[in-house]
C-alpha cells in the first residue's frame, strides 16, 4: 500500500503506547486504582468494572493483542526492508510508557514516533497519551537521563487500512445473520461514551461543538463503512452511532444512547436483526468483550433480537500495513519531502501535531508531542 521511501529517517525507533490491563486476579483492584486515580469514578461502578474483570479471571485480553500488534508491525516492518525498533509501553499497567522509554533512552535513541492504540481524536484517546509521554519524558530528565523527541502518529480511524478492514468485517457478520433478516439488518456502530464536555471540546480549538472532532469522526467513519457494505451489498442498510461503557457519576451527562437502550429501541420498532460495528476500538479487549459480547449480547437475547458483533482491525495484515504506511508518511513529511497522505472520507488527513488547544482535560498538564510541548 504505501507508496513511500522505506526510509524512516529521522525517527529511530517506533513506540507502541496503548492502555495496560490485568494480568490475573490479584492485578485487578491496583490495575483499576491506577486508571481512576483522581478521575471521580463511583466506587460502585468499580466494583462493577472489576466484576467484568473477574469474569475472565483477572485477565484483560488488552496485553495479548498488544503483544500480536507488536510482533505484526515487527514482521511487517522487516518484510518491507524497514529498519526500525518497536517498542511497547502502556499508560496503566507493566511495560509502563516510562520504563520503556527509559530502555529506548539507554539503547541510544533520539527520534522516536509513537503509534497509540486509540484512533479517534478526544483527551482519553489522543492527548492523555501525550501527558503520558511528557510525564515520562520528566521522569526520566530528572533521573539525569536525556529522553528522545517523540512525535505521535495523526489520528488514523480514516485511513484506507482501518476504514477497509472494519467494512469487510461488517460484510462477514452480516452473512452470519439467517438469511431472512440480513437484508434488513441495523448497523450499530459502537464506540466508548465520553462526557458531553470531553466531546464538544474534542480535536483542535477551532473545531470545538456539538460532538467536537471526536463524534464527527466516528460519524464520518461509520457513513464511509454503511456506504461501502451498500456498494458491496446493493443493500442500504440503517445505521447510527451509539455509546457503551459509560463511568464517572451520574449526574454528569455522557454521550448517549447507549447500545443496550439502542437493542430495546431497536426491538420496539421491529428491527429483524442488528450488526454491532466496534467501530471506535482496534482490538478484541474488555470494552468489546464484555460491553458487547456479553452485556449487549445478552440483552440482545432476552428480548429476542438476532445480534452479531463484527470485528475490530486487530492485527489484519491491511492495518499493520497502515501502520506502516502512517510512519513511512510521516518520516518523508519530517524530511519535508510532501508525502501522499492517505485518507478516506470528508475531513481528510488529520494533523500530525496537536495544535495548542486540541482534546484539552479538566486539569491542564504538560503534553508532549504537540505545538504546545516538547
Ligand atoms: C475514549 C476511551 C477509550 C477508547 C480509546 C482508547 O483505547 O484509549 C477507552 C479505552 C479503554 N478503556 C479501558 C478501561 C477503562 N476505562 C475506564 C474509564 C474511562 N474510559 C474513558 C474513555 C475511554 N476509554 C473515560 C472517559 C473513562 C472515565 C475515567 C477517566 O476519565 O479516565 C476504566 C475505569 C472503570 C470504568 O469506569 O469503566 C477502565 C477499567 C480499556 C482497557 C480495556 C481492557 O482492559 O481490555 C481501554 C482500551
Ligand atoms: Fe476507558
Amino acid at each position: 500500500m504505501s507508496q513511500h521511501p522505506t526510509d524512516p529517517a529521522p525517527y529511530d525507533a517506533l513506540l507502541l503506547l496503548s492502555f495496560g490491563g490485568p494480568e490475573g486476579p490479584d492485578d485487578v483492584v491496583p490495575f483499576l486504582e491506577n486508571v481512576t486515580r483522581g478521575r471521580g469514578i463511583p466506587r460502585e461502578r468499580l466494583e462493577e468494572v472489576g466484576e467484568h474483570y473477574y469474569l475472565f479471571d483477572g485477565v484483560s485480553p488488552i496485553n495479548e493483542q498488544n503483544r500480536r500488534l507488536l510482533d505484526a508491525i515487527r514482521t511487517d516492518l522487516a518484510d518491507h526492508g524497514v529498519d526500525l525498533p518497536v517498542y511497547w509501553g502502556n499508560r496503566n499497567w507493566p511495560p509502563y510508557v516510562t520504563d520503556t522509554l527509559r530502555e529506548m533512552t539507554e539503547a541510544g535513541h533520539r527520534r522516536v514516533l509513537t503509534l497509540v492504540t486509540s484512533a479517534y481524536s478526544s483527551y482519553s484517546g489522543c492527548r492523555q497519551y501525550r501527558e503520558d509521554l511528557a510525564a515520562a519524558r520528566d521522569t526520566l530528565l530528572a533521573e539525569g537521563l536525556r529522553p528522545p523527541r517523540t512525535d505521535k502518529l495523526r489520528v488514523y480511524y480514516d485511513h484506507p487500512g482501518f476504514l477497509d478492514t472494519m467494512t469487510d468485517g461488517v460484510l462477514a457478520a452480516l452473512a452470519e445473520l439467517p438469511e431472512q433478516v440480513r437484508a434488513e439488518a441495523h448497523l450499530a456502530f459502537c464506540t466508548h461514551s465520553i462526557p458531553v464536555n470531553a466531546a464538544d471540546t474534542s480535536g483542535p480549538p477551532t473545531g470545538h461543538g456539538a460532538g467536537g472532532a471526536y463524534v464527527a469522526q466516528h460519524l464520518e467513519a461509520a457513513r464511509h463503512i454503511a456506504d461501502a457494505v451498500a456498494a458491496a451489498t446493493g443493500t442500504h442498510h440503517p445505521w447510527e452511532l451509539v455509546y457503551q461503557s459509560r463511568s464517572g457519576p451520574p449526574h454528569i451527562p455522557w454521550l448517549e444512547p447507549d447500545i443496550c437502550d439502542h437493542l430495546r429501541t431497536l426491538r420496539d420498532k421491529d428491527t429483524p436483526a442488528v450488526v454491532m460495528v466496534p467501530v471506535g476500538f482496534v482490538s478484541d479487549h474488555m470494552e468489546v468483550r464484555y460491553d458487547l459480547d456479553t452485556e449487549a449480547t445478552a440483552v440482545a437475547a432476552e428480548i429476542g433480537l438476532p445480534a452479531v458483533r463484527s470485528a475490530t482491525v486487530g492485527t489484519d495484515p491491511r492495518f499493520v500495513a497502515a501502520v506502516r504506511d502512517l510512519v513511512l508518511e510521516r518520516a518523508a513529511t519530517a524530511r519535508d519531502e510532501h508525502p501522499v497522505r492517505c485518507a478516506l472520507g470528508e475531513s481528510g488527513p488529520w494533523h500530525d501535531v496537536c495544535p495548542v488547544g486540541c482534546c484539552p482535560g479538566r486539569t491542564p498538564r504538560p503534553a508532549a508531542a504537540g505545538a504546545d510541548g516538547p
